[in-house]
């Protein structure tokens, strides 16, 4: 399973379960709470994994990474924001990348 085939679908899960009940599903309650709890838990999540980097093992590191990526998606989702127009805007940044670092390499 490659990492974009993961992404797509948790994308996917994320835009179906935004309207499910609440009750069973914690990306509803999530939505349900609104734009500022959403974004509130990017930040904690952030701050979780600089610490589990700095202080943790390995694999506390990858769950808190995990936590930070899927309540991104969230965060993307309840802004309309694709995935996809993120996915560009790193691969446009490679090829901007890969143009400045041509430019500094020495001519032969
Ligand atoms: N990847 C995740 C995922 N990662 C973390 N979490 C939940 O995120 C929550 C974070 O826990 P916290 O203690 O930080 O937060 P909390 O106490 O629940 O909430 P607050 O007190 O902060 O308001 C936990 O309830 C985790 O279960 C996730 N919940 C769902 N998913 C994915 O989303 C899909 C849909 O989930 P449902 O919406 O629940 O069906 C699932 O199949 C998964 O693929």
């Amino acid at each position: 399973m490659t990492a974009p085939d993961t992404l797509a679908r948790l994308e996917a899960t994320i835009a179906e379960r935004r309207s499910a009940d609440p009750s069973t599903s914690y990306v509803a309650r999530l939505n349900a709470k609104g734009l500022r709890k959403i974004a509130q838990k990017v930040g904690e999540e952030g701050t979780e994994t600089v610490i589990a980097a700095l202080v943790e093992d390995k694999a506390a590191l990858v769950g808190e990474a995990a936590d930070l990526i899927f309540h991104l998606m969230v965060l993307l989702g309840a802004k309309d924001v694709p995935l996809a127009d993120v996915l560009a805007e790193l691969d446009r940044r490679e090829g901007v990348s890969g143009i400045a670092e041509k430019a500094s390499r020495p001519k032969d």
